[in-house]
């Protein structure tokens, strides 16, 4: 337990872990003018490390120590890195209960949560081990007797990172895989809440054999400040984010100066679909994983729940039964399913959505305030009687609220599904195959579950369309993103 632990590591099989430093260079490094900032247990709030404060000029370091490793990195071949890589993946999963711990410990989701993210973060490592031996070329019959046209694929050279709070492994090796495996630079920079789970993953990367340089990690509470060094700084040319769509137009307007290619996983506002004809006890199963997952703290959470009018109450009913079923607590204590939320503002931001539902004749069937473990502890809740013009069907709710709305046709729930600027994440319960032929053909998001609630896997190309985001990750099409392509005329 993290009662009163003033020190992460005392709880390790491998306190080494965490160095409570940054990784700028190959270097395990202080900030230069020595200040730090605290890492705090969102469960308890008590402090449980302190990690360096790094400012922009450490970023311009690592960016400059980068732009040097790089090359001597691109020149291994693919199955050269393929090995670092795979070795990375072996001791990410050789140490998956101390990531799992560091993960509780500075986010709050529950210990068998936070090992199943990090075996998600490696299998994103595992992939583009293997991914790296597969970066293929073309040749493209000359278009003249003297000519021989060839395509190459190239690093696209230093790459930098910014990550949310919310998975703090799996995002960073969701981005960190790809570039290294094309034979880049990589700059991580994770949010302040959740640094340690970057550090751990450095750790491990230096003992996999990732040469010094070619992957920094910059702790630091100037979000802003690194940011715009990422932005501005000549050697950087790609910039992968994750988080809210503000942030990402904030680095977009900033990256236009550079022309800076960038990946973009913004927000999302997935609509869940109950059709009559549903498998009610499945459609409860994914609505519970899709809401509940991380305590509703996911970009591809269920936001709106939409249940056609035939099952409506049933399906209230078995939600509500299984919502009871949760168990909320510390993550790190055996049998909690759903941790607290991130911070006090997270809390307020569910308050106001639920707030709104009942301002407007809306009815809690469960939960619906503050648990009684206090701080940000957070009752898992499930209301009826949901508007269109509510709140929570155009904002994201990011927490622990299943607002059900109810419709009648398949032409009503398409545009209702629809109308949004996000385009994320999609899921829809039918056992008709015309209707499901119809409705997944339909739906603007870049990702549709269909009979589903969790859909998030390496193999898959993961990402948004409109205002949810810009390129894929995953699949074989991640690792375009971190590579150039140079078309040769050879004339003979
Ligand atoms: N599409 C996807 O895959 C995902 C989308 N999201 C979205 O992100 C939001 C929740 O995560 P949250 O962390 O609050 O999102 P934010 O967008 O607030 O923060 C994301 C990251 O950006 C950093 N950041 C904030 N402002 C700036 C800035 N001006 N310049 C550079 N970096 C900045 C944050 O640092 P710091 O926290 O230290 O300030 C954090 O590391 C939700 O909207 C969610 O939908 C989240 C995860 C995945
Ligand atoms: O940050 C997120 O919300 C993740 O992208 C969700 S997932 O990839 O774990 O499904």
């Amino acid at each position: 337990m993290l009662d009163q632990v003033t020190d992460l590591r005392a709880l390790l099989k491998d306190p080494t872990l965490l160095p409570n430093k940054a990784y700028v260079a190959g270097q395990w490094i202080e900030a230069a003018d020595g200040k730090t900032f605290a890492v705090t247990n969102p469960a308890r709030g008590d402090v449980i490390a302190h990690v360096p404060d790094l400012t922009r000029a450490d970023a311009a370091r690592a960016i400059a120590a980068a732009d040097k490793a790089r090359h001597g990195w691109a020149q291994h071949t693919g199955k050269e890195r393929a090995a670092v890589l795979r070795k990375w993946f072996d001791l990410c999963m050789e140490n998956l209960d101390d990531l799992g711990t560091i993960l509780t410990a500075e986010q709050g989701k529950p210990h068998a949560e936070a090992k199943g993210e990090c075996a998600y973060g490696a299998s994103y490592i595992e992939w583009f081990a293997e991914e790296a031996k597969r970066i293929y070329g073309e040749t493209i019959p000359g278009h003249q007797r003297d000519k021989r046209i060839t395509v190459i694929k190239q690093p696209i050279g230093v790459a930098c990172s910014i990550t949310p709070w919310n998975f703090p492994n799996a995002m960073i090796a969701r981005k960190a895989a790809p570039a290294l495996a094309a034979g880049c630079g990589f700059v991580a920079r994770p949010a302040a809440e959740t640094p340690l789970s970057a550090i751990a993953l450095a750790v491990l990367a230096e003992r996999a054999g990732v040469p010094a340089g070619v992957f920094s990690v910059i702790t630091s509470s100037r979000s802003s400040d690194i940011g715009k060094e990422f932005c501005e700084n000549p050697k950087v040319r790609k910039l992968t984010f994750t988080g809210s769509t503000e942030v990402g137009r904030i680095l977009l307007r900033q990256a236009a100066d550079q022309v800076l290619k960038c990946s973009m996983e913004l927000g999302g506002n997935a609509p869940f679909i109950v059709f009559d004809d549903a498998d009610l006890d499945k459609a409860v199963e994914g609505a519970m994983i899709s809401k509940f997952r991380n305590n509703g703290q996911t970009c591809v959470c269920a936001n709106r729940i939409y249940v056609q009018a035939g099952v409506y109450d049933a399906f209230a009913e078995k939600l509500a039964a299984a919502v009871n079923k949760l168990s909320i607590g510390d993550g790190l204590k055996a049998g909690t399913t759903t941790g607290p939320l991130i911070n006090e503002d997270a809390v307020a931001k569910v308050e106001e959505h639920i707030a709104d539902v009942l301002a407007s004749g809306g009815k809690i069937v469960t939960g619906g305030k503050r648990h009684a473990l206090g701080g940000t502890f957070f009752e898992p809740t499930v209301v009826t009687g949901v508007l269109p013009t509510a709140k929570v069907a155009t904002e994201e709710t990011f927490g622990p609220l299943a607002p059900l709305f109810k419709f009648d046709t398949e032409e009503e729930i398409i545009a209702l599904a629809n109308d949004t600027i996000f385009g994320l994440a999609s899921y829809f319960y039918s056992r008709d195959i015309g209707r499901i032929t119809r409705v997944q053909e339909q739906l603007e998001y870049g990702m549709v579950g269909v009979n589903t609630g969790l859909i998030s896997t390496e193999v898959a190309p993961f990402g948004g369309v409109k205002q949810s985001g810009l390129g894929r990750e995953g699949s074989h099409h991640g690792i375009e993103d971190y590579l150039e392509m140079k078309y040769i005329c050879l004339s003979v």
